[in-house]
């Protein structure tokens, strides 16, 4: 039995990462949770590149320039959508996350969901860096595993057809 896994190891990994400014009290512990995370996983700062959007909404088409540039071996995206007392929750949600999903897909990079979906701002606050930890550390240690893994699957020419 052969076990791919990827190694939180950081040879010449270059992250680009996407905040959405809306909530910003609450992206901005995002974006500082997956800087942490790279930086004490040895990826070099100079390595790692923030793009600021005004919204979630937006982080697809940046995510695709970022993914169609190659210049990326993963990306992470950060938001925080907070429900309102409307329906826009709902649409921003729903495409934000398709959206994101199609450019990893369609981009053979992995692009990574950090984008909070909350009913409330204490639920966004407790996945922020506080009791449910922070979501942008845990996308930063998970673009690491997946850029190791598509390079361990590649040199055993897993993925040749
Ligand atoms: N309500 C939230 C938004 N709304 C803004 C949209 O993301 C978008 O920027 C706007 O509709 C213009 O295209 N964005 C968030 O990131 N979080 C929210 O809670
Ligand atoms: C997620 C949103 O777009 C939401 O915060 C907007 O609030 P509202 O639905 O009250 O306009």
């Amino acid at each position: 039995m052969k076990i791919y896994e990827g190694k939180l190891v950081s040879q010449d990994i270059k992250i680009g990462i996407i905040a959405a400014r809306f909530n910003e009290f609450i992206t901005s512990k995002l974006l500082g949770g997956a800087v942490d995370a790279l930086v004490r996983h040895e990826v070099k700062e100079d390595n790692i590149e923030v793009a600021w959007v005004p919204g979630a909404f937006e982080i697809p088409l940046i995510a695709s320039k970022m993914a169609k540039s190659k210049n990326y071996d993963a990306i992470i995206c950060l938001g925080a959508v907070i429900r309102g007392s409307t329906t826009h929750y709902d649409y921003v949600c729903s495409e934000v996350s398709k959206g994101i999903a199609h450019v990893s897909l369609n981009s053979d990079t992995p692009v990574m969901f950090g984008v909070l979906t909350t009913e409330n701002i204490e639920q966004a606050i407790e996945r922020a860096g506080t009791k449910a930890g922070n979501k942008g550390f845990d996308c930063a240690v998970g673009a690491i595993e997946m850029i190791n893994l598509i390079r361990e699957m590649e040199k055993n020419e897993i993925f040749n057809n």
